[in-house]
Parts: C-alpha cells; structure tokens; sequence
C-alpha cells in the first residue's frame, strides 16, 4: 500500500470532524481546537479537518490522525478563501499534511485565473501530496477530477452564488459523484445530524466531514434557540 492508499483506507467509512474557530468566532485559539480535535479523536472521529497552520501544529501535539488541512484566507476581489493561492498551499506543504483540501469551484481566483488554470503546475510541484477539492457542482467536481485531484469534496455546495439555498447535506451532488468518478467523494456541509450522516454514507462516499454540528457551540446554541423562537 502507497502512502495515499494508507491515509484512504484509515478514514474509509469513518467520521472526520472539522475543528475550526476564525478570528472572529469565540473560540478562535490554536489550544482551544487542539482540545476539540483531541476530544473527537477520544470520541472515535478518524480525521480532523483545520484551518491554519497554528491550528495545525497544535494538534499533531495530541491527536495521532490524519489531517486536512485548509488555509482560510481571504483576498480582496475574490470570493475564493479556502487554500486559495500558492502561498497557502506552500505554508501547508512545509508544515506537512495529510490532505491538502482547496477550492476547486470555477469562480476566479485571487491571483485572477481559474482552477484550471492553477492546479497542473500545483499538481506537478506536489506529486506525492494529496488534495482534495472543494467543490460546489458536479460540473466543477467532473473538472477536478480531470484535473488530478485525488478526492472530491462537497464542502462549497451552497456556497457558492449559483448554489446557495441548496438543501443541505447535497445528498444529490453526493450520490453523483460516487457512481461517476472513480476517486473517494468526501460528504461535507450541513451535516448537522447522526440520521444525515448515517444518509451520506448509505449514498457511498468514502468518508464524511462534520465540523459545525460539533465545534461551533455558539452554532449550536442558536439551533436550540431557534427552535424555541418558532414556537
Ligand atoms: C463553506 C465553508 O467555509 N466551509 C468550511 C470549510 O472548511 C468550514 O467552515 C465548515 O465548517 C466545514 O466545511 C464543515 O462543514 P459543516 O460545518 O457544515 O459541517
């Protein structure tokens, strides 16, 4: 079994949480999603999913799982901000991660080119690195695909301008993805449920990412509030 082989079977059928805090959420902090991502993997989560390199690097120092790692960064006249330049690719690359994910949708990047356009020379920089593609479509999953990427994800469906108000979990997108490519599909977005998640993987993806449901409690304590509020 080759590297990518081992990173695929261990999170194969296997829950990823995402443990991320922007700078402007309340629980920004490297060690407090540290103690998020040490408390999934004592849960039974099999992959972590985080945003930045700090983050990173504080949670090697107690989790033992496979990592997909993102830099979130935004750039002004670009709606792309996940891993969105060569710069944050590169600062993931040196720090050393298992999965590179970045947005792989068609709209245009910071640098002014398109996916296609960036991911040959990305992909023949990093030959043995793994990546996956954030996608919002199935056009821009086909395109990924092509491309080389070696998993699809479904993180950016509605999200993007021509997706938003989509259902979520695209359990649509999902079931495409799987009987078409013949790469992993990673379900990821608005999977707020243990029923949604059981869902995604009756549909066959490789692995699914729960991140909100699980890391946000502020996100949390509005659902639960809501719910009073429509009363
Ligand atoms: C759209 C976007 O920025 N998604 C981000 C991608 O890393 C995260 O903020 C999400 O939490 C993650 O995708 C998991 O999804 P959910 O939190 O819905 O389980």
């Amino acid at each position: 079994m080759n590297n990518k082989q081992r990173i695929f079977s261990r999170i194969h059928g296997q829950l990823i949480v995402s443990c991320q805090a922007l700078p402007e959420e309340p629980l920004h902090s490297p060690f407090i999603m540290s103690k998020m991502a040490y408390a999934a993997m004592l849960g039974g989560a099999k992959g972590i999913r985080a945003n930045s390199v700090e983050d990173i690097k504080e949670m090697k120092k107690v989790v033992e799982l496979p990592i997909i790692g993102i830099i979130k960064q935004v750039y002004e006249g670009s709606d792309v901000f996940i891993t969105p330049t060569n710069k944050e690719i590169e600062l993931l690359y040196v720090e050393g991660v298992d999965i590179i994910a970045l947005d792989a949708t068609k709209r245009i990047r910071p640098d002014g080119k398109t996916i296609s356009e960036v991911f040959p020379e990305i992909r023949e920089t990093y030959k043995e690195q793994i990546f996956m593609a954030d996608c919002s479509t199935y056009e821009e999953a086909k395109e990924a695909y092509e491309l080389g990427f070696d998993c699809l994800g479904t993180t950016l469906s509605g999200y993007t301008e021509y997706t938003m108000g989509q259902q979520l979990p695209n359990l649509a997108l999902m079931e495409k993805l799987v009987q078409d490519f013949p790469i992993p599909v990673i379900a990821e977005g608005g999977i707020w449920t243990p029923e949604q998640l059981k869902r995604v993987f009756e549909v066959g993806v490789h692995t699914a990412v729960v991140g909100t449901a699980i890391t946000r409690p502020m996100e949390i304590t509005k659902r639960f509030i809501s719910a009073i509020k429509d009363e």
